[in-house]
């Protein structure tokens, strides 16, 4: 099957093509870039008007599968990713039971490819259950094509255990994602601390709860020399201490979420589950400092820790309701509306920050890139087309999302995975 899209604006990060070009697809791979291509295409994709970029790489996606599947499978958080331009998703392990064996990254990736539309490359726990306790099969998990392992949803706190986990990562190769949160700083904290905490009458999680982790974490890697990706940065010292890093030689790279890039402590209303999430909102000078760290290069990463609940987990106040929102049907848009069109990225730098340096962090070295010879996961994206985010419209089973009814611009027309279109708007 010869695919042909003709027309676009295509954006390689590999090669730096960022002009209006045809892009020829043969089965699997990109075998063209060129323009006026005349090749015979058994389809054609008129992409006139529209970006086409490299599918996007999803670092920090949750399914809630296997054992959580009222809230997301591996079927429906497929094809939210691929609704929203998403090619490849990392999933992490806090599932139920926690995925933490060769056998469970196996079967899920055998699954995956049956029931998932796009790429899913699990990721295990670093310790047995998450519990902190004992370090999980990690060359096992490794074998079974884990690319990093994580304890997502926690941080080890055991720090000696953490090393022994890095150090087996590092001679497996593979990398780790940390979520960094010193659980005995929260203190029943539910969102940031401050003013806004006060005045809502709530409990608040300090900047202190995640910056004395990335920093641990990031010594950590300097005597492992593994290599360290920090999930859902939210605080200006978070920013600075991975400059620090990579000023230092070290191989540590970070990662923002739509969510905290673009609202802040202070668009929280009223006392409302919907804005509870891990870490949470900050402050201005937090979501400023985040921005910054995009456009200076310090910040390799956008994604989106998609985290699905269910409507009666998330209609609560701030106490009772779970952390997460979702964010694979919105992080194309968010990012173009908030960062592209306010000068914050280029286009190319957003296909940098959503597609390319994700595959190098994972080592995908035939992804992340719109040129011959690629694996052809494709996203054609339509920068005019102006709405307002409506969580009705989720294929996702979580509809928890602060974004319902925001104005953005930017939409997906097609999804392309494996040479075949996987979405069409
Ligand atoms: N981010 C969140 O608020 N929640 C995540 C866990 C996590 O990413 O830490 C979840 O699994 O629901
Ligand atoms: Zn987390
Ligand atoms: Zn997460």
């Amino acid at each position: 099957m010869r695919l042909l899209i003709q027309n676009g604006h295509v954006l390689d990060p590999l090669t730096g093509l960022d002009d209006i070009s045809d892009v020829l697809v043969d089965g699997t791979k990109i075998v063209k870039v060129a323009k006026e291509i005349q090749d015979a295409a058994d389809e054609t994709i008129d992409a006139s008007g529209c970006y086409v970029m490299p599918g996007l790489i999803d670092l920090h996606v949750h399914l809630r599968d296997p054992g959580l599947t009222h809230k997301e499978t591996l079927e429906t958080g497929g094809r939210a990713a691929a609704r929203g331009g998403v090619t490849t998703v990392c999933a992490m392990p806090n599932t139920k039971p926690i995925t933490d064996t060769k056998e469970m990254v196996e079967e899920l990736h055998k699954r995956a490819a049956e029931e998932s539309p796009i790429h899913v490359i699990q990721l295990g726990a670093v310790t047995k259950g998450e519990k902190g306790e004992e370090l999980a099969d990690i060359e096992g998990m490794a074998k079974a094509g884990c690319h990093a392992i994580s304890e997502d949803g926690k941080s080890v706190m055991n720090a000696a255990l953490y090393r022994k986990g890095m150090k087996l990562a590092k001679e497996c190769g593979i990398s780790v994602f940390a979520h960094c949160e010193d659980i005995n700083m929260v203190e029943g904290g539910v969102m940031n601390a401050g003013a806004k905490a006060e005045a809502l009458g709530v409990k608040g999680i300090t900047n202190s709860v995640e910056d004395v982790i990335v920093a641990r974490d990031i010594l950590l890697a300097k005597e492992t020399g593994v290599r360290l990706h920090l999930c859902h940065c939210s605080t200006a010292d978070s920013v600075k201490m991975i400059d620090a890093a990579k000023k230092a030689g070290l191989l540590v790279t970070g990662e923002v979420c739509p969510h905290h890039f673009i609202l802040s402590d202070e668009d929280i209303k009223e006392n409302d589950g919907q804005f509870k999430m891990n870490p949470p909102l900050r402050s201005k000078e937090d979501v400023e400092a985040l921005r910054e760290g995009l456009k200076n290069g310090i910040m390799d990463v956008i994604s989106t820790d998609h985290a699905p609940h269910a409507e009666e987990e998330k209609n609560l106040p701030m106490e009772k309701a779970s952390f997460g929102i979702v964010g694979l049907e919105t992080s194309a848009c968010l990012t173009y509306t908030e960062l592209v069109e306010k000068g914050v990225l280029t286009p190319m730098q957003m296909a940098e920050k959503m597609s390319y340096n994700p595959a190098r962090i994972l080592g995908l070295s035939d992804k992340g890139s719109v040129s011959e010879g690629m694996t052809a996961d494709l996203m054609v994206f339509d920068p005019a087309a102006e709405y307002r985010i409506d969580k009705n419209t989720f294929l996702s089973k979580g509809k928890n999302t602060p974004f319902d009814g925001y104005p953005v611009k930017g939409e997906v027309r097609y999804t392309i995975v494996d040479g075949r279109i996987v979405y069409a708007r």
